[in-house]
């Protein structure tokens, strides 16, 4: 992986905060795809330690720069964990300007993919905008008090295009 990527693919603070200051003056847009109850998909299952089957909230967003997504990202919480936290409310607020407010959160190690289009399809929704087509995809998940949250993110080809970042 390229130094350039490293800096991205590797950081653990707010990607969020990083896309709205690289993206300079366009501005960061969280275009909300899908947010459903639903069942995990297994490997999903397996990093957050879940059976299979179990329902979760699932959410599906493109973080875009302008008009332009630069980054797809899935999300899975066991719904047997959500109390109160009403994240279904977070509409096209960044899941990252909450999760990063709580005191107690921990982060646990990022899992790197470099067969993003693969993993991506699998997974999101086949938005009419953009296949998710990308050099690399991440995913970590999160802990607040009894809640573990699966973050995936998948870095896009036209982030890498905007920001002249290496092919890989
Ligand atoms: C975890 C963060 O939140 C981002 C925002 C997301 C959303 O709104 O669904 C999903 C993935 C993240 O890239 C972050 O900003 O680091």
């Amino acid at each position: 992986m390229s130094h350039a990527w490293w800096q991205w693919v590797a950081s653990t603070d707010s990607l969020t905060t990083r896309l709205t200051r690289a993206g300079k003056e366009q501005p960061f847009r969280v275009k909300l795809l899908r947010q459903e109850v639903g069942r995990p998909l297994p490997d999903e299952a397996q990093a957050l330690g879940i059976p299979l089957g179990r329902h979760a909230w699932l959410r599906e967003v493109a973080l875009c720069l302008g008009e332009t997504p630069w980054v797809m990202a899935r999300s899975v919480a066991p719904l047997s964990q959500l109390h109160g936290q009403r994240l279904e409310r977070l509409g096209e607020r960044s899941l990252g300007s909450w999760l990063f407010q709580q005191p107690d959160l921990v982060r646990g190690p990022l899992e790197v993919s470099n067969h993003p289009a693969r993993f991506a399809q699998a997974r999101l929704v086949q938005a009419e905008l953009v296949q998710a087509k990308g050099p690399w995809a991440r995913r970590s998940v999160f802990r607040h008090g009894a809640l573990s949250l699966l973050v995936q993110e998948y870095f896009l080809a036209e982030m890498a295009e905007e920001l002249a970042l290496p092919s890989r």
